[in-house]
């Protein structure tokens, strides 16, 4: 009795000749598939390849690693961030004393990469590792030391089981570079002639690049890189300001005369500091007095507009030889487009609560005047599950991020507002770690890639998809969707 099982095929009308054509036409589809797939040699489940690039920054190291289609491997692949990790401890250049340090503190990281890249692709994945301003510091002032650090790096490195190749210190440029090919990577902004700005602040520089009409390159060789990518012509102007890194910019200023009552620190804020400590970076050994005390009481008077002219005189905005500068007589042509801030520009502001560009730049101020009045005591209640050390610099860090944006870089409020302060784009962090890998692999090409009608994994997906919806077809034809308007509907 069972009016829509087998039964019904016969006595259906629907079950004419139609039907059953659909069911040859549909199953022969689905051989068809398979016999594509397997003469194509094609696996039907994707196999991916993986990079892993280590950010040593002057603050921390982080592990990125990222993955692409296999078969996309010519430069056509969306090359996507797949895992991060934080290494513990604090920068490698902080181990300049104890260099062995340097390498041990990498291995958690590298254990974990371990696990997550499919062992059979270990030994062809690439494994870099890049060092930014710590390093750049570290090697000024000591450069054995440097050279101590890289080389325990390399032989800890050297240990994992993947293609190990190389340790550096990038240069400012290519930090700069780099983030902007990652934005505009991530953005799909590489195949279009409007592209995005990269704004990176970290621990002990920082950056901007952006392509700018104006400029060509002449006027500034140093700031100019070339890029030809997917068939365009990118002509990018960049700069790194180094000792310009939100931690190195608070020792320039706790080296000044306001060192004592700091209006960058909260009122009731007051701690003990060594001098020692503060001076001891390349940034602010011309600062140190002759004759300092070994210690002082660093203590907060939070008052946001005298902490702007406070971390003003880092900045020098007499010198200037070409037609326009940012600031210490850097030039920088007029800035064109919409800008990404990430690293510590998304840390700090995302922790005030002013990544919201939308809201007008003079509002922006007074929301932070008001953090920065805020007593001490008040601060701490209201953040209980922050490290004292980074609570205690927000005023000041967020004071820098304005004041570097405007009176360094010349964003005014108008401009201010294509700013957009990221962490991640499509779920891959906004940095120079990308963009490294994917030069270093050569994985953007710069011709644009001739984009066939369909890869072969599209005839797959098209074939599959006639199959499916023709067998989905027959399938249906033996069971009534609705019931026949003859059929009374079942009341359930
Ligand atoms: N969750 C985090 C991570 C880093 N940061 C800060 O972001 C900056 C990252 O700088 P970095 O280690 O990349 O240093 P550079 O080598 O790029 O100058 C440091 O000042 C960190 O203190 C933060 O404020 N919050
Ligand atoms: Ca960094």
């Amino acid at each position: 009795n069972d009016q829509t099982g087998l039964y019904s095929v016969f006595r259906n009308p629907w079950h004419t000749p139609l039907t059953i054509f659909i069911a040859v036409v549909g199953v022969i589809a689905i051989v068809a598939l398979v016999t594509v797939a397997v003469l194509q040699n094609k696996p039907l489940i994707p196999k991916y390849k993986y990079g892993i690039v280590l950010d040593a920054g002057s603050s921390h190291t982080a592990m990125y690693i990222y993955e692409w289609p296999a078969e996309k491997d010519n430069n056509t692949g969306r090359v996507e961030q797949t895992h991060s990790c934080k290494v513990k401890g604090p920068g490698i250049s902080s181990y300049a004393s104890d260099p062995k340090k340097a390498g041990q503190s990498l291995q958690v990281c590298m254990k974990e990469a371990e696990r997550f890249v499919p062992s059979e692709r270990h030994e062809e994945t690439p494994l870099y590792l890049g060092a930014t301003a710590g390093m750049r510091l570290l090697n000024i002032e000591n450069s054995t030391a440097s050279d101590q650090v890289f080389q325990a790096v390399s032989e800890s490195l050297q240990k994992s089981p993947f293609s190990f190749q190389g340790a550096r210190i990038l240069s400012g440029q290519e930090e700069g570079a780099f983030g902007w090919v990652t934005v505009n990577y991530l953005d799909d902004r590489l195949k279009q002639v409007c592209t995005t700005g990269a704004l990176d602040l970290g621990g002990a520089s920082t950056q901007i690049s952006f392509v700018s009409d104006a400029f060509d390159g002449s006027e500034s060789p140093n700031n100019s890189v070339n890029f030809r990518l997917y068939g365009n012509d990118y002509n990018l102007y960049t700069h790194s300001f180094l000792c310009y890194g939100k931690d190195q910019v608070l020792r320039m200023a706790l080296s000044g005369p306001g060192s004592i009552s700091d209006p960058c620190f909260h009122n009731g804020y007051s701690e003990s500091k060594n001098y020692m400590t503060l001076y001891n970076s390349p940034c602010v050994s011309k600062r140190k007095p002759v004759s300092s005390p070994a210690d002082f009481t660093h203590v907060g008077k939070g008052n946001f507009y005298q902490c702007q002219e406070l971390v003003k005189s880092v900045f020098d905005f007499t010198q200037c030889k070409y037609t326009q500068c940012s600031f210490n007589g850097v030039y920088q042509p007029t800035l064109q487009g919409p800008f990404g801030a990430f690293s510590a520009y998304y840390f700090v502001m995302n922790f005030l609560n002013l990544t919201d560009t939308s809201v007008p730049l003079q509002s922006v101020k007074e929301a932070l005047a008001r953090y920065c009045s805020t007593p001490w005591e008040t601060i701490k209640k209201q953040h209980p599950g922050i490290k004292l050390k980074y609570l205690a610099e927000y005023c000041f860090s967020g004071t820098y991020i304005l004041t570097l944006l405007t009176e360094g870089y010349n964003f005014t409020s108008e401009t201010f507002s294509k700013i957009r302060f990221i962490k991640q784009i499509k779920g891959s962090d906004a940095g120079w770690t990308l963009g490294y890998m994917l030069n270093l692999t050569n994985m953007i090409p710069a011709e644009a890639p001739d984009t066939p009608l369909l890869p072969h994994a599209g005839y797959v997906s098209v074939i599959t998809v006639i199959a499916l919806v023709l067998f989905l077809l027959f399938v249906l034809s033996l069971r009534p969707l609705w019931p026949r308007c003859s059929q009374k509907p079942q009341i359930v």
